[in-house]
Order: structure tokens, then sequence, then C-alpha cells
């Protein structure tokens, strides 16, 4: 069975002033820690950027590894569900885990634990991490290719919330805590005061 993974990337980093896939955390751009921890797990990684421009400014850093594609939103700045639906457009795999890259701690336990959902016979459209307080991580999920449909239906509709998406689809809600106890894989760093 082919795993897929889709990471997000082409967001505008308004908070952070500067593109948070390349910004360096530990001396390496974020998105090369996403990619790390994903790469033994998973046949291709397909990467969502915003335009050919970022697209250029990343092929620097993403040259040389192998199953990787660099892809460009259908049309940019629309938000990460346009991300989702671009990229559940080039995977092969009928699931796909959907990762942002401003989250460089996505562990392998994370990434195991929802690799795992895939052994099951799911008959789900997604599976979607949810803490103990009930918020969810829509951007940390498993998404079957077929709900491409589904999202087009929002987006032409100018709905463009992730959170609002997933709650009217039929997605398993599994505990965040579980997939990993640290929770470090769903940190998000968005601000300059994040980065140490
Ligand atoms: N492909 C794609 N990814 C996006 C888009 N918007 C956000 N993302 C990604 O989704 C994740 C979460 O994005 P946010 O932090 O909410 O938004 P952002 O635009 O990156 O940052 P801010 O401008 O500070 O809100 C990040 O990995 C972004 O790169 C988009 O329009 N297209």
């Amino acid at each position: 069975m082919i795993k897929s993974a889709i990471v997000l990337c082409g967001g505008k980093s308004r908070r952070m002033g500067q593109d948070k896939g390349l910004l360096k955390i530990n001396g390496r751009p974020m998105i090369l820690h996403v990619i790390n921890s994903l790469k033994n797990f998973v046949d291709e990684i397909i990467v969502v950027l915003r335009d050919e421009k970022q697209k250029n400014k990343y092929k620097k850093v993403l040259n040389n590894l192998k199953s990787l594609k660099i892809v460009t939103d259908e049309v940019k700045d629309q938000g990460p569900l346009m991300g989702i639906f671009t990229g559940l457009k080039y995977v092969k795999s009928d699931y796909s885990l959907v990762v942002p890259c401003d989250s460089p701690f996505i562990n392998e336990k994370f990434i195991k634990n929802m690799l795992n959902f895939l052994s099951k016979d799911l008959g789900a459209e997604a599976v979607v991490p949810k803490h103990a307080n009930g918020k969810i991580e829509p951007l940390h999920a498993l998404y079957h290719k077929s709900v491409r449909k589904k999202i087009h239906k929002k987006i032409t509709k100018n709905e463009r919330s992730v959170t609002s998406f997933v709650k009217e689809i039929n997605a398993i809600f599994v505990s965040a805590e579980e997939l990993d106890p640290s929770l470090k894989s769903f940190k998000n760093l968005n601000t300059p005061s994040q980065i140490s």
C-alpha cells in the first residue's frame, strides 16, 4: 500500500515576518525537520507552496531529496484548505497524511500512529487528532483523496475554514495525547518570540 504525505507550506507567514518553512530551527530550515521525520515512513511527499517564486526558493533547499514533489496551489493565498485540495490532486495513495511546515517537532511516534490507521478498514474520509480540551488538529490529519470534491464545493462558496470542513465530513477524531503524549508534534511556530 502506497503511503503519501502532503506538507503545507504556502502560507503568508505574516506573524513571523519571513517564510516559516525556510526559517532555521537548530540550524536547519523548518521544512527539512518535517521532511526528515516523514521520509522513512512514506513513499512520497508532496510539498504544496504558494507560487513559482516561492518554489524557486525552496528548490535550492529541497533538491536531491528523493520521492519528493513540489507543487503550487491551484489558486494562491486561499489558505490551507486550498493547500490540501492541491496536494490531494497529486498523491498516489487513497489516504494522505497532511502536515504543516511550521511544526518542526513532528515526531516519528505521531507519524507511525497516524499511519497505523491505514491498516484498518477506516470507512472514514478523515482521521483528525483531537485534544482533551476539544481542540482539533485538521492540519495534522489523514484525508482520503475523495474529499477533494467536497473541498472544491467549499472553496467555490468562499468557505475556507479547515476546522469547519472536517466537522462536516465523515471524520474520525482520535486522541492527540495518545498519538503523541509529548504533544510536541502539534506545536506551531508562528511568531518571532517563539524562536529562541
Ligand atoms: N499550500 C498552502 N499552505 C498554506 C496556505 N495558508 C497556510 N498554509 C500552511 O498552513 C500552515 C498553517 O498556516 P498558518 O500559520 O495558519 O498561516 P500562515 O499564512 O503560514 O501564517 P500567518 O500569515 O502568520 O497567519 C502553514 O504550514 C502554512 O504554510 C495556503 O494558502 N496554501
